[in-house]
């Protein structure tokens, strides 16, 4: 037996841990004497009675006083005496319930048996007692509220009968001997009656004095329990007088009482604790029920050879049913989508098999389609019979749908909702794939609309995504639905036409995109104008790799706008051949500062109404060693889509700077020269900051130098533009637009810049005279320019009609071919020094 000394081994503790395995027996016939002798010599509080192996009944010490008391004959045999039947308790019975048993039935001894009914032990009182801990005691903290007040007393002249007597009618275990203060002198207990029966002569005449032993364990009132009970179990005590101040007895703690007791202590914190663990169920459920209800999880049980089916609170909220309505497996099935139940059921087949059951269906609550995931886990009896199931269900509609929305993202464009590059390169694949089996072909068509850019820097990037979008309507009625509409990026889109017998199907849905572009745009409550340049590469002719037929589309769209626009271009060879060399150039450019291979022709500019010289516009050359002279037409697009156009900006306001100050310095001619000034410089770096270094470096008066931007440059970002402009303007720098009336002129912005002049783009004046429009647009831009106080040239002049037309209107100044083309630096000297119409700069 283990002792223990806490709740919880007690707890965990069962009859056969405690039991006392040494069966002391007698036969049925056994005599009363003979018992008895037995008893007393084993100090044994029983003795168990067998009849052939059998319980036939027990014999206590207690029975042996009523024994006595009632004068039974020692030889009576004990058949006739025993207690029958016997209170038996299972081994594994737990302590608590077997110590309630014991308490509840008001017996001292427990008969234990084994599985086939067999006594294989015996738990007494003292066995409870040995395995309780102070621990438990404690709670019985008062010590003389829980002793015995009556008590059997008796003088040490009284007989063992009258002891034995009082026992009985008492129903005490012990006779205290007191004298006439009642102070303790000796005590009779049970355990003394077996050896006093066996005695050979009877004693029950013998006086108390002769049968009792002393001296009587006494505790002192004021004692704790604890200490109390604490000194019974350390001296395996079974009575312990409680004495006053003066010694007298007021009491007696035994050991029946004190287990008694805690009994009771038992019983009560048995009953707590399943109050509480109710309390705690009830608490946790509530919990788990929020808790699910949070996750949006429920969960279920199926006993699966009842078909019983329990729910969670959660469950039936999920599923949309009342709570606490009886649930079926069929109820469940019923409730699935008819098109999810076959793979549903196939699930649960193989669940029933072993597999894991995880699947995902859909239920219709209240109308509504959702989601669910369900997960279980099966237990089986070992024969492979699945017993139950515990599952959960999650709500995973709201998790698909960001699954679904994060999958589209992933393939689509997020403003026009189009297929991406990434699913465009899927569907032309598999449209290569058809056609390959079908001798067909396939087209790519890249398209990139013309003057998007403009539209987006005047009326917003909201206007210009609503243009998008219309954009997408557009295109979507041009081409059939087989085909794929797909978004590349900014303005740019990519069609591409599937199965097609030749090419020419491509020419005509380029043709019907162009026309169905052709219709004006309403945006934002502005009629807008755009059209497309396209460029077209057809699989297998021009390629059979998505990358590739991607590449030569992009050129021959390329090759369609610098053709003039609302056009389209199938990609031929020369294309390749023309990219390869803008390649060329662009590895060129980029030595070219370097081999000093730049330099600057200067073009004049006149007064109209006096034809005198005022300036000149500085104009980039390229004389390359491998390409010879190269137009700025043609390298400075490319400059500015590599980003040399920065470095080779700034070596061009040097490079005037330097010259208009050699001008004034060798020549004493005041020049003021005109730089063109490209929309990356304008946005990127620092434009102000290099502007004075170079006016500080070449010392030119910042007078003679004008800075020429373009109307769309100034449209961007207006407040940041307004502001580098002022500070341009501060340093004393001239600021003109260049080729005005090509973008998206607006006055209001215009009035606020610090510009003072306006360049009448050569496009109008060419054909000024001959179309009624074009000479309109320059009446007006000419009146427009005054109203706001700003002087107004007009470039492209290149004859004298022109030259007269333009100062008749009131046209300030003019420049073009008419007055000289742009020239070398030396040339523009002797032009100046010859006519001696610019002003001598003032000597110093
Ligand atoms: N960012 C920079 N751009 C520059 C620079 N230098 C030139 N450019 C731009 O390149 C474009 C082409 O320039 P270019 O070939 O020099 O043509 C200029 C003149 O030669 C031409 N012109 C002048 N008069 C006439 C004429 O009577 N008829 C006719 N057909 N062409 C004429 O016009 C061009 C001047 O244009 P603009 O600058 O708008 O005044 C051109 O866009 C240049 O801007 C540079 O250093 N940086």
């Amino acid at each position: 037996m283990t002792a223990v000394s806490g709740m919880t081994s007690i707890s965990e503790l069962k009859v056969i841990d405690i039991m006392s395995r040494e069966i002391r027996h007698v036969a049925p016939d056994c005599l009363l004497s003979e018992a008895a002798r037995q008893m007393a010599d084993g100090r044994i509080s029983s003795l168990l009675v067998l009849s052939e192996g059998h319980l036939a009944g027990i014999l206590t010490e207690h029975d042996v006083v009523r024994f006595m008391h009632d004068r039974v004959a020692a030889d009576t045999p004990v058949s006739r005496l025993m207690s029958a039947p016997v209170l038996t308790a299972s081994a594994d019975l737990d302590f608590a319930s077997a110590y309630t048993l014991a308490m509840s039935r008001h017996v001292r001894h427990l008969v234990v048996t084994g599985a086939a009914g067999e006594v294989v032990g015996m738990v007494s009182e003292t066995d409870f007692r040995s395995h309780l801990g102070l621990r438990l005691l404690r709670q019985l903290d008062n010590l003389t509220a829980i002793m015995e007040r009556e008590m059997p007393l008796l003088t040490e002249d009284a007989s063992l009968d009258e002891g034995l007597k009082l026992m009985v009618h008492k129903g005490a275990s012990y006779v205290l001997v007191v004298d006439a203060g009642r102070h303790p002198l000796g005590i009779v207990t049970e355990r003394d009656m077996p050896s006093l029966l066996s005695r050979a002569t009877p004693a029950t005449e013998l006086p108390m004095r002769t049968v009792m032993h002393g001296p009587v364990q006494v505790v002192d009132r004021r004692a704790s329990f604890t200490e109390a009970a604490g000194r019974m179990f350390d001296h395996h005590l079974r009575h312990l007088a409680v004495v006053d101040e003066t010694g007298a007895i007021i009491g007696m703690l035994t050991q029946h009482r004190l287990l008694e007791q805690i009994g009771f202590t038992l019983v009560e914190d048995a009953w707590r604790n399943l109050v509480a663990s109710q309390e705690a169920l009830l608490r946790s459920e509530e919990n788990l029920n929020r808790a699910q209800a949070v996750a949006r999880t429920g969960s279920w049980y199926l006993n699966i050879q009842a078909g019983r089916l329990e729910w969670s609170a959660e469950t039936y909220r999920m599923f949309g049913v009342e709570p606490d309505m009886p649930m079926t497996l069929d109820d469940l099935i019923r409730r699935i989508l008819p098109d999810d139940r076959e793979p549903v059921l196939v699930a649960w087949d193989g669940a029933l098999h072993g597999e894991p059951f995880d699947v995902e269906h859909r239920i219709l609550v209240d109308g509504e389609v959702r989601w669910v995931q369900e997960r279980a886990e099966l237990s089986f009896d070992p024969d492979g019979r699945p017993l139950f199931a515990v599952g959960t269900v999650q709500d995973v509609t709201d998790l698909r749908l960001a699954r679904q929305q994060v999958e589209f993202m992933a393939h689509h464009d997020a403003l026009t909702r189009l297929p991406n590059r990434i699913l465009a390169r899927d569907r032309f694949e598999q449209a290569v794939t058809m056609a390959a089996r079908e001798g067909r072909k396939v087209a790519l068509l890249f398209l990139d609309l013309d003057n998007f850019k403009t539209i987006n820097d005047t009326l917003g990037h909201q206007a210009g995504d609503h243009l998008l979008q219309q954009v997408v309507g557009r295109l979507a009625e041009a081409v059939r639905g087989s085909d794929t509409i797909s978004r590349q990026g900014g303005d740019e889109f990519l069609v591409i036409l599937t199965a097609l017998p030749d090419e020419n199907g491509a020419d005509a849905v380029a043709q019907h995109i162009l026309e169905d572009l052709a219709r004006p745009f309403v945006v934002d409550g502005h009629e807008l104008h755009t059209s497309a340049s396209i460029g077209i590469s057809v699989y297998p002719d021009d390629g059979a790799e998505f990358d590739t037929l991607l590449k030569r589309a992009d050129m021959a769209m390329y090759s369609a706008k610098e053709f003039g626009r609302a056009t389209y271009r199938f990609f031929t060879e020369e294309m390749n051949r023309h990219a390869f060399e803008r390649l060329q150039m662009q590895n060129r450019l980029r030595h070219a500062l370097d081999e000093s291979e730049f330099l600057l022709h200067y073009q004049p500019q006149v007064d109209l109404k006096s034809g005198r010289l005022l300036g000149v516009e500085a104009l980039l050359r390229w004389q390359s060693k491998e390409l010879g002279m190269v137009a700025p037409g043609r390298f400075v697009p490319v400059a500015e889509e590599s980003g040399l156009i920065m470095p080779i900006g700034t070596w061009v306001l040097r490079e005037a700077c330097r010259q208009a100050r050699a001008w004034r310095d060798e020549l004493g001619l005041a020049i003021p020269v005109g730089v063109n000034l490209s929309a990356l410089q304008f946005r990127r770096g620092s434009l102000v900051a290099t502007v004075a270094e170079v006016l500080d470096e070449t010392g030119l008066e910042p007078g003679l130098l004008e800075l020429e931007l373009t109307e769309t440059m100034l449209l961007h970002d207006t407040e940041a533009v307004r502001a580098a402009m002022d500070r341009i303007r501060a340093l004393g720098v001239q600021m003109s637009i260049d080729d005005f009336g090509t973008g998206y002129s607006s006055l209001s912005y215009l009035k606020r810049l610090p510009v003072t002049r306006l360049k009448i783009d050569q496009s109008f004046v060419r054909d000024m005279i001959a179309d009624d429009d074009d000479g309109s647009i320059v009446r007006a831009i000419i009146q427009m320019a005054h109203s706001l106080k700003l002087t107004v040239i007009a470039e492209g002049v290149e004859t004298a009609e022109q030259g007269a037309w333009l100062a008749r209107e009131g046209c300030d100044q003019a420049q073009g071919y008419h007055y000289g083309r742009p020239m070398p630096a030396e040339a523009v000297a002797a032009r100046f020094a010859r006519r001696g119409e610019t002003a001598r700069a003032a000597a110093g």
